[in-house]
């Protein structure tokens, strides 16, 4: 395992507690996630990783943006060098960060998210939680910064989990990490977790109800599910697959109203599911910066209505859901 990737503290609190059983999976998991056979471009992300410098980082904010700052002042060139490690992880899709004068301009205002989020969720607070999909983690940091016990983030691209270390090598060691594995790779029935998370990966999935299910199963009887997801206006039993793609994805597979999302999510056992915030994705929380150079929702959308994807769909509109596990 690389140096500045270490999940034994991690792997060592999760002893004696209702995640032991995946322990017995998740180092083989971890290191097939960090494969360089698999993942090419891997070794040039570590290595940028190796080259960000040991700075004090004695000033950290977590809980109205993520920020991390020292109260000394930085030689121009230490500043230079955080600066060009960061860079070398472009794209950087979900923030933003601010990293020793580094303002990381991410596609994504996932703070803006976390705005509409936050309000309706049981209070995080001595929380244990998992953030399926989290990306790379900005909003896992979130939690920490709302007093959570322990975060734990599951997503399966390296890339995520190589920008996440870059703040947690400055952050050091506090309860928050992130895995290189897919939901996939939770033991079934763990019912460890006091809240999860699945935000912007259920219209990923090929088959939503068993993600539902697979989320339940995360959580310890009375835990909270928290879900975004895209969906269109429509009533109930209205679904939208889009036989193509959506918004130039190709991997988007079910849209339902938010009625039909309610009742899928009491036919999978939660009780009092419930919609706290629609939002329709507007061109300032998702676009192109420098730091994500690629095309965004601006070029995704019709040009001549922004009320439908370039494919003539209903535009991006973004459900948050939350139910208890029985
Ligand atoms: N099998 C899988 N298991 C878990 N995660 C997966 C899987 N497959 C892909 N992912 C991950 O799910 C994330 C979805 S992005 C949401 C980020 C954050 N939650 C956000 O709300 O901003 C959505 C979007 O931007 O479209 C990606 O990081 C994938 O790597």
């Amino acid at each position: 395992m690389h140096d500045r990737i270490d999940y034994s503290a991690l792997l060592r609190t999760m002893e004696g507690t209702k995640l032991a059983p995946w322990l017995t999976l998740l180092p083989e998991q971890i290191e097939a996630g960090l494969c360089p056979n698999r993942f090419g471009d891997l070794p040039d992300w570590l290595q940028a990783l190796e080259r960000l410098p040991e700075v004090e980082t004695d000033q950290v904010n977590l809980s109205t943006a993520v920020e991390l700052m020292s109260s000394s002042a930085l030689p121009a060139e230490t500043t230079r060098q955080i600066h060009d490690a960061l860079a070398a992880l472009i794209p950087w899709r979900k923030g933003p960060f601010h990293i020793h004068g580094t303002d990381i301009d991410t596609e994504w205002r996932s703070d803006w998210k976390w705005d509409r989020v936050l309000p309706h969720l049981a209070p995080l607070k001595n929380r244990t939680i998992l953030d399926v999909g989290c990306g790379n983690g900005y909003h896992c940091w979130r939690m920490l910064g709302e007093g959570a016990r322990q975060v734990i983030g599951i997503d399966p691209s390296p890339r995520f989990v190589v920008q996440f270390h870059m703040l947690k090598h400055f952050i050091g060691n506090v309860p928050v990490d992130l895995l290189p594995v897919g939901i996939e790779a939770v033991p079934a029935n763990l019912q460890a977790f006091d809240t999860t998370f699945s935000m912007g990966v259920l219209y990923h999935r090929r088959s939503p109800m068993d993600h539902l299910r697979e989320l339940k199963a995360t959580l310890r009887p009375g835990g909270q599910l928290v879900l975004e997801t895209l969906v269109i206006d429509g009533k109930l039993g209205e679904v939208l697959v889009p036989e193509d793609r959506y918004a130039k994805m190709n991997n988007v597979w079910f849209l339902p109203s938010c009625e039909t999302l309610i009742s899928w999510l009491r036919k999978c056992g939660y009780k009092n599911p419930r919609l706290v915030d629609l939002n329709k994705t507007s061109t300032d929380e998702q676009r192109s910066t420098e730091w994500m150079q690629f095309h965004s929702l601006p070029e995704f959308l019709d040009p001549e209505d922004s009320n439908l994807t370039a494919e003539g769909h209903p535009a991006p509109l973004r459900a948050v859901m939350v139910a208890e596990a029985p």
